[in-house]
């Protein structure tokens, strides 16, 4: 896999791809480096820029190379066998390194090696032109960029021993200050108007803004779209792993509930072992969902996530039944709520075998207890997605698993979520899932959307219906503890189907239903505001 990150000198991709590849394990490319040592050879050989010819040959002569440093650490820059890390962060390669780096032929000799450098290794590369020219096929492309007063005053911070992304930290010398922040901008400018590669973003790439963000949370970002588009591969693999070998399917199968596969005391993956080698035993009878049926105690959480809601135990159904009761009339009182087109997705759904995978707005926790027991007074099932952090509680880990929750690793491409939400769909079930991940509770919070559902909905054969709500946020005001009585408002939109997004291919559909799904539920929430003006 290929992560292209782009943008703009000090917008933090070094600091961001660094952490990154540490974290997914894979292998970290700094290409200014590259341009940077190519300009130290040119300097050193005292080569006026002006003659294209010798500073080409220069470049193709370079031997660059990277020594690994530990995972999350800046690499050791070779230059012709030389040691060159420091010499190549000085200020004279900072105000000479653009000139160099748009000579055409110097350009021709470092996009050669570098992608020599990614053949077949899963790779982060950074730098100017990554996702437009040099790896125009990479699978995850970003386009960092921070304001340039933000970006002179991390460098200087830097230059003055500090770290910017530390709570606190200060510029000292302001007059160092304005020399880095008229570098940068000259630096832009160059950059932009570098008519070989000029510094712009991808048609397909995520515009990434990290003036207000910390590093870790554009770390977290584009690992969320790592972990998307690794899933989006595997299904693709799994897809042409069917088609060509029809009994690939049964290997597909989710794993058996542990109360019907482990022997005591064996770990998971001896289990999973004796299972690949068909040391099963006896065939116990299957349930629908291709599972041994449950016991009335003792299942595990994963027989929870992997069964259809109807096969849970008789007590759990009981209980679950009786709580929708109590809470469905509880909320009617309490938070006397209307769902705008809940009654004709019911029907429609009641009518279908697939389920639908509902998206919608994220302000407090009472959409989804309305949400789910809206569908049960009308007997049907929805699933809530959770975030997996959750489960550290046991109780609410207790509670969602026996409501039908199903647990989602956010910070991964937590495939084992996916397969099952795709087959509880299949199942007839419908899933629920707040793209926004976290509660949002003015317009002003954007948080980065998790495009899963639209990949959950595709590969699930199904479609995608958008909802909003509003009058939640009043519900559980900031800082408050017990939900508080307030009229809540819901609006369901028209099910989004793929084959009507008027795009071709897997993952040009999957990018169009995730921008679409998000631009109708914001639509629906702006109509509700509409009707219900002051309300949010
Ligand atoms: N989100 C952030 N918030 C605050 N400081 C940051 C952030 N990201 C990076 N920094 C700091 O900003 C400085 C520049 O970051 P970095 O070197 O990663 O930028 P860059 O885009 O790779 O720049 P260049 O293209 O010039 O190499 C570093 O000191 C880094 O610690
Ligand atoms: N892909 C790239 C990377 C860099 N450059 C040029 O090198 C300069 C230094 O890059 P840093 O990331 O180390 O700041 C940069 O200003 C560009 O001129 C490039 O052209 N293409």
């Amino acid at each position: 896999m290929i992560v292209a990150i782009d943008g703009p000198a000090g917008s933090g991709k070094s600091t961001v791809a660094r952490a990154l590849a540490a974290r997914e394990g894979f292998v970290y490319l700094d290409t200014g480096a590259m341009y940077r040592a190519v300009t130290l050879k040119v300097l050193k050989a005292q080569v006026p820029v002006t003659e294209t010819a010798r500073v080409a040959k220069l470049a193709q002569e370079a031997v660059i190379e990277f020594v690994p440093g530990a995972p999350g650490e800046a690499p050791q820059v070779m230059l012709d066998g030389k040691d060159v890390t420091a010499a190549i962060r000085t200020a004279q390669i900072d105000q000479n390194v653009s000139a160099v780096a748009s000579v055409p032929a110097v350009r021709q000799a470092m996009v050669a090696q570098q992608r020599a450098i990614a053949k077949n290794i899963d790779i982060v590369a950074e730098g100017r032109d990554m996702g437009t020219v040099v790896f125009p096929d990479a699978q995850v492309k970003v386009f960092l960029s921070a304001d340039a007063a933000a970006r002179a005053w991390r460098r200087t911070i830097e230059r003055e021993g500090g770290n910017a992304a530390q709570p606190g930290a200060q510029v000292k010398d302001q007059a160092l200050y304005e020399s880095v922040l008229e570098d940068i901008q000259s630096r832009d400018a160059q950059d932009e108007a570098n008519a070989a590669s000029p510094l712009h973003p991808a048609a397909d790439a995520t515009l990434l803004d990290s003036t207000r963000m910390a590093p870790q949370q554009v770390v977290d970002a584009i690992a969320n779209l790592v972990a998307l588009a690794q899933a989006r591969q595997a299904a693709i693999a799994s897809d042409n792993a069917a088609a060509s070998q029809p009994s690939a399917a049964e290997k597909d199968a989710p794993s058996q509930p542990a109360s019907t596969q482990a022997a005591p005391g064996a770990s998971g993956s001896d289990a999973t072992k004796a299972k690949d080698a068909g040391a099963t035993g006896a065939k116990a009878p299957k349930t629908k969902s291709g599972q041994a049926p449950m016991r009335p105690f003792h299942n595990t959480f994963d027989d929870y996530y992997d069964h259809g809601m109807r096969e849970f135990p008789l007590p759990a159904r009981c209980v679950f039944n009786v709580a929708a009761g109590l809470i469905y009339g509880f909320s009617r009182l309490y938070w006397p709520w209307d769902y705008e087109g809940g009654q004709q997705l019911i029907d429609e759904l009641k009518e279908r075998e697939l389920g639908t995978v509902m998206v919608m707005n994220h302000v407090s926790m009472v959409e989804p207890v309305i949400t789910v027991v809206m569908f049960w007074r009308q007997g049907l099932r929805i699933r809530p997605v959770f975030k997996q952090e959750f489960n550290k509680n046991d109780l609410m880990r207790w509670v969602f698993s026996r409501v039908g929750g199903i647990p989602v690793d956010r910070g991964t491409a937590d495939l084992k979520a996916v397969r099952r939400c795709q087959r509880a769909l299949k199942r007839g079930e419908s899933i629920l899932i707040y793209p926004e991940g976290t509660r949002i509770r003015d317009d002003d919070g954007k948080a980065p959307i998790h495009g899963g559902f639209a990949l959950i909905a595709q590969m699930a054969k199904t479609d995608v219906t958008p909802s909003a709500v509003i009058g939640v946020r009043d519900v559980t005001p900031e800082g408050a503890h017990i939900p508080r009585p307030h009229r809540v408002h819901f609006k369901v939109g028209a099910p989004l189907k793929f084959g009507a997004l008027g795009v071709k291919g897997r993952k040009a559909q999957l990018e169009a239903m995730e921008a679409k799904a998000m631009d109708k539920v914001f639509e629906l929430r702006a109509q509700l505001r509409r009707d219900y003006p002051g309300e949010w």
